[in-house]
């Protein structure tokens, strides 16, 4: 880079730090990225395993962000029903994204096309030590039950009357059917009977954030202090803390702490303890102390039902036939119900039409297409340990055996295939491998299948499973 240039970038650097607009600047190969754009390129990315394509596209795409500041993201929104699905489904996921990214909290401000910003709205709830707020809409009574979550209901309305009887709870199931909106409903549910109960909600990510933050600044004592003493503690995600030795001895003690006192644990994850790779034995052994209870996708019954309290809830005008096709079509998860749902209102908006099913069927015209070809890590893995007849832990964990190598690397390199994975993302998922060994894997497969004709046929059997 010429040096007129690096004083040029000094200058205006200098400049926007005394406005008070704090901005990092990058080079990057001849385009300048601003703090702001790497910031959201990561949370795009973030978001992208996050949420259903058509979210995706239909949500995050078309948000842009404005500017940052110490505290503050402002993002801009087309329609106020963007903004309404932000506040209700993203924003505390972008809050996460956020603090991970910059090690900082910022709350977001949504501004419309056009509008000026308006001041935040925290949602904190009194009484909540969390550093994430509970989300308020997350309680019982906005929560539809069904066949694949009645148990989890059940277990969820136990464990909030009865703190401490069956513990700890340990919800498990695919992306986006429920299993934080239940988590939370016991957080609010036990804030409304004890506006002081110490109620704490983060992921387990979180978890270990706060732990290393405790070490580098020596305040580990405030640490145990502030988890060890709740009346409830809800970690959401807890497969995170696979590959984390040091902060699974930390919770072990938080969870041993807590139990003993009988204070009441939930834990979420997207499958059971057994299955979470290099958990430490003791771990898993507690986590099944309780009754792990399993979440699984909405018949069509359940998904109509939660359409239609959806829409009594905002009170939107759309006929049962019309949320009949909806949930007719979407049977991934109930994000994405919720996503087409919006989608649906958002395009009856722009167009000036009233909501029929021909105009949900025009608005979800790609939906299926989309949602049709999201194979995810889990599915995957499972489909390959079942193939080779070994257990989903083998395929995640460390065993130089043949009969487990030769699987695992096929599961990466379908991983790579088959989904919009980083080679370090697939390294993470797959137990906290090194993206060198990753990329060792697939080559070593490409390579492999190229004179192996049983190979090919085997993936190719292996991606027919997985995309029918
Ligand atoms: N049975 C239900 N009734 C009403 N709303 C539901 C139900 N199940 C899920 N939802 C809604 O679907 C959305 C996704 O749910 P939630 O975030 O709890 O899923 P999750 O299982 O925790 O997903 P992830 O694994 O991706 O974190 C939320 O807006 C939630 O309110």
């Amino acid at each position: 880079m010429c040096k007129f240039f690096v004083h040029s970038l000094t200058l205006w650097k200098t400049f926007l730090e005394n406005d008070k607009i704090p901005v990092e600047i990058k080079y990057l190969g001849g385009i300048i990225l601003t703090e702001l754009d790497s910031l959201w390129e990561a949370i795009q990315n973030s978001f992208r395993q996050y949420t259903g394509q058509v979210t995706f596209d239909n949500f995050i795409a078309p948000a842009k962000p404005i500017s940052l500041s110490q505290n503050r993201l402002e993002i801009e929104l087309p329609t106020p029903m963007h903004r309404d699905f932000w506040n209700k489904n993203l924003t505390e996921k972008l809050k996460e994204y956020v603090q991970r990214e910059l090690g900082r909290p910022v709350e977001p401000v949504y501004v419309l096309t056009g509008e000026k910003a308006k001041s935040p709205t925290p949602q904190n709830v009194t009484g909540s030590t969390s550093n994430i707020p509970l989300n308020p809409y997350y309680n019982f009574e906005t929560f539809v039950v069904g066949d694949g979550n009645k148990i989890a209901h059940a277990a969820a309305l136990n464990a909030a009357e009865r703190p401490g009887y069956m513990n700890p709870l340990f919800i498990y199931g695919g992306v986006g059917l429920g299993k934080t909106h239940l988590m939370e409903a016991i957080g609010n549910y036990m804030l409304k009977i004890n506006k002081n109960a110490r109620v704490k909600y983060v992921t387990s990510e979180e978890f270990t954030n706060d732990f290393i933050n405790s070490i580098q600044k020596r305040t580990t004592e405030q640490f145990r202090e502030e988890y060890r003493n709740l009346d409830l503690l809800l970690i959401d995600d807890i497969q995170f803390l696979a590959d984390k030795e040091g902060t699974q001895i930390e919770f072990f003690n938080t969870f041993n702490t807590l139990y003993d006192q009988q204070k009441q644990i939930v834990l979420t994850s997207d499958r059971m303890p057994r299955e979470i790779p290099e958990l430490q034995d003791r771990l898993v052994s507690r986590f099944m102390w309780g009754m792990p209870v399993e979440i699984t996708p909405p018949d069509l019954e359940t998904r109509i039902a939660i359409l239609r309290s959806k829409v009594e809830e905002d009170h939107i005008d759309i006929g049962n036939d019309t949320l009949n096709y909806i949930a007719g079509q979407i049977d991934t998860n109930v994000r994405e119900l919720e996503g087409a749902l919006t989608k649906v209102q958002v395009y009856a908006d722009l167009s000036n039409e009233i909501i029929t099913p021909h105009l949900a069927s025009r608005a979800l015209k790609d939906f299926r297409h989309s949602t049709k070809h999201r194979i995810t890590v889990d599915e995957i893995q499972k489909q390959v340990a079942s193939f080779y007849n070994i257990t989903q832990a083998d395929i995640m964990g460390k065993k130089r055996v043949k009969q487990i190598v030769m699987p695992r690397q096929i599961a990466m390199y379908l991983t790579r295939e088959l989904t919009d994975y980083s080679l370090p993302k697939i390294g993470k998922e797959f137990g906290g491998k090194d993206h060198t060994t990753v990329l060792h894997a697939i080559d070593k497969i490409e390579a492999t299948a190229k004179d192996d004709s049983q190979l090919q046929k085997d993936i190719h059997k292996l991606k027919d499973q997985l995309q029918a």
